[in-house]
Parts: structure tokens; C-alpha cells; sequence
């Protein structure tokens, strides 16, 4: 099977290179500067320093060429970016089914990302998310790890499922779509939340509860918008929300960590050198947990400090201060 990766950032990087063990694969990214320098190195310094590209891997810059000998797309660019991927592979005219691995709400629309790919691809296109606890430093080393490919057409997401797994990648396949993008995308504002906890010097204590807090109110989320609720406690949920809120390479935790310490949004966003997405999808999430009546108080909080200014000291403050109640899901 040809499989096109569109994106060489860090994660695009590594699931080429997980996957060019197995198939032919084309990495594309849209500076051919770029690409030249990853065809010279047969590295990514940049996004991925020290992993080496296998053989099969093949670098492209132009957009057409990578869709057109595609049998499997897989989209790596960020949230931002995947609408108008999803229009290229539209106006390329290529029928090759589309998993992407970027996880967040769309900036402004608040709409998830298989919201998008309706919008976008035809009805007859095959499509979903690829997601679950996998720092792309530890898959490229072939570090074992899991995650989901969810998508409504059961046939696909078995099959590409099944060519992405192996090599120490367990690859799942499900059809709760919802379920897996919504675990994939909030997550990421939890961890923010960890990182600022962490940095606070809160304890052990404080991170369990804000985990366990954190996946109520994603679990609640994804409920109300017809999630299955075994999908929010498996890879896609609880387990990428264990990683990131833990795991030192999770750029969303590392946001948090520095805020904690006092750094500006700015200042941090300037140094991070790649995308962390819950800084865009908190806004996103509090506006549509709002429409849907929905409380959401450490997503809340995390978007206060990102958007207003509020101290993390306050935002923990404003969390402890909160009415005592029964302990609900
Ligand atoms: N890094 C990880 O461990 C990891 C793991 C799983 C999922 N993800 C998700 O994958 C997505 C990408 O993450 P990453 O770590 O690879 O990001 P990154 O910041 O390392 O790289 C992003 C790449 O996308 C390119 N890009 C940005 N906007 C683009 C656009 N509009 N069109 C085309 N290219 C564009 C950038 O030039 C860069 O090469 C994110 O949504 C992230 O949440 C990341
Ligand atoms: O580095 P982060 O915080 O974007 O997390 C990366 C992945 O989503 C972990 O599964």
C-alpha cells in the first residue's frame, strides 16, 4: 500500500517513518527548502532530531505529485491546516482515504474535525482520526505503543488500521468517531492544566485529582455530543490524557509548566518551535460546552489563564474555592 503522510513535523516525521518499515511512503511538507534538506540528511533535524529515514521513505514538496500516488492519506499538518488539506485532496480528484492525526477544535468555528471532513470530502470518501497516546520521539524510536483509527466505515478503518500496525505500533480500529476526536482534542487543555500544577509544585495528589476531574468534564463533553463513554476510557481518552498530563515531552504540558514559573504566553509560543494545540482549543471548548450547557471548570480556568491573563495561582485558587458537592460524571 502507497502511503502519502502530508506534513513533516515532528509527528508526521515519525508515523512516516513507522510506516516506510512496511510500505512505500512519501513525507510531504510545503517548504522545498525543506525537503531538500531532508532528502540530503535523510533527517528531519528540526522536528525530529535523530531519527534516520528507512529506505522507503521518500521526501516530496509539491502537493499533487504526494496525492496522486497515494493509496492511504495521512494528514499531519495541525488542526489549523486540515481544512484546506482536505480541500487539496478534494481538488486533486484522489479517492484515497484520509486518516488525520492532528487533534483540536477548529479556531473560531469550534467545530471537531470530523465536523470538517463532512464539510469537505464527499459523502462516498472514507475518512477519520488516527489518535491515542503516542509521543512522536518514542514511536519513531520503535518504543512500543497503541493507539485508535476510528472512521463511521468500519472496512476502512479495519484495513488501514491493520497496514499501520506492527513494528511495535498496536493499531486499534473503531467507529466512534466522535469518541476518539473528542478525547484526542480536550486532553490537550487538561494537560496544560497538569503542567501548571506541576510547575506550582502542587504534589502527586493535585495531578491525579486534575486528571481524573479533567476526564469527567471530557467525558461529559463527549457524551452530550453521542461519544461512547468505553471510547473516552480507553486509548483515544483516558490513555492519551495519562500521557500528555505526565509525559515531560508533551508540548501542552510544557506550556503549563511554564506559566507556572511565570513566563508569558508570547514568550513561550515564541521558544516551543512546534504546535500545542490546546492553547487554540481551549476557547473553542469553553464556547461550545457553554451552548451545550455544559460545566466545565478546569478547561474553563486553563482558558482564563490563556486569555485574560488570569494568574495560575488564581486559577487554582478559583478551582479549590468551588462549592463542595457529590462526586459526578
Ligand atoms: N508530536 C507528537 O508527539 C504528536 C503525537 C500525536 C499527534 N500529534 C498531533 O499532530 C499534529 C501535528 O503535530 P506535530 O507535533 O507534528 O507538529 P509540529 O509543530 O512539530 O509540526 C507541524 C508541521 O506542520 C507544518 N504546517 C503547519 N501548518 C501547516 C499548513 N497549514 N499546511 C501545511 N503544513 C503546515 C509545519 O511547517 C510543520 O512542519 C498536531 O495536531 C498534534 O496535536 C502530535
Ligand atoms: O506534545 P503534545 O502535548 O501535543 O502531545 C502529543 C500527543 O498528542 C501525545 O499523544
Amino acid at each position: 500500500m502507497k502511503i502519502t503522510v502530508l506534513g513533516a513535523g515532528s509527528f508526521g516525521t515519525s508515523l512516516a517513518i513507522h510506516a516506510a518499515h512496511q510500505h512505500p511512503v512519501t513525507l510531504w511538507a510545503r517548504n522545498p527548502e525543506h525537503v531538500e534538506e531532508m532528502r540530503r540528511t535523510r533527517t528531519n533535524a528540526h522536528y525530529l532530531d535523530g531519527a534516520v529515514f528507512p529506505e522507503k521513505l521518500q521526501l516530496e514538496s509539491n502537493l499533487h505529485t504526494a496525492l496522486k500516488q497515494a493509496d492511504l492519506i495521512l494528514s499531519v499538518v495541525p488542526t489549523s491546516g486540515l481544512r484546506n488539506m482536505l480541500r487539496e485532496i478534494r481538488a486533486s480528484g484522489s479517492k484515497a482515504p484520509v486518516a488525520w492525526a492532528c487533534k483540536g477544535l477548529e479556531a473560531s468555528s469550534a467545530k471537531l474535525l470530523y465536523e470538517v471532513a463532512a464539510e469537505e470530502l464527499p459523502p462516498d470518501h472514507a475518512w477519520g482520526p488516527l489518535s491515542g497516546p503516542s509521543f512522536a520521539k518514542e514511536l519513531a524510536a520503535g518504543l512500543p505503543t497503541a493507539i485508535t483509527l476510528a472512521s463511521s466505515n468500519a472496512e476502512f478503518a479495519s484495513n488501514a488500521a491493520a497496514a499501520l500496525h506492527g513494528n511495535h505500533l498496536r493499531v486499534y480500529s473503531s467507529t466512534d468517531v466522535i469518541g476518539v476526536s473528542v478525547g484526542g482534542a480536550l486532553k490537550n487543555v487538561i494537560a496544560i492544566a497538569a503542567g501548571i500544577c506541576d510547575g506550582m509544585g502542587f504534589g502527586n495528589n493535585a495531578r491525579a485529582a486534575l486528571i481524573t476531574r479533567g476526564l469527567a468534564e471530557i467525558t461529559r463533553f463527549g457524551l452530550a455530543l453521542g461519544a461512547r463513554a468505553e471510547t473516552l476510557m480507553g486509548l483515544a481518552g483516558a490513555g492519551d490524557l495519562i500521557l500528555t498530563c505526565t509525559g515531560d515531552l508533551s508540548r501542552n504540558r510544557q506550556v503549563g509548566l511554564r506559566l507556572a514559573k511565570g513566563e508569558t504566553l508570547e514568550q513561550i509560543l515564541g521558544g516551543l518551535g512546534h504546535v500545542a494545540e490546546g492553547v487554540y482549543t481551549a476557547r473553542e471548548v469553553c464556547n461550545r460546552a457553554q451552548n451545550m450547557g455544559i460545566e466545565m471548570p478546569i478547561t474553563y480556568q486553563v482558558h482564563q489563564v490563556l486569555s485574560t491573563g488570569l494568574s495560575p495561582r488564581d486559577a487554582v485558587e478559583n478551582l479549590l474555592n468551588r462549592e463542595q458537592k457529590a462526586e459526578v460524571y
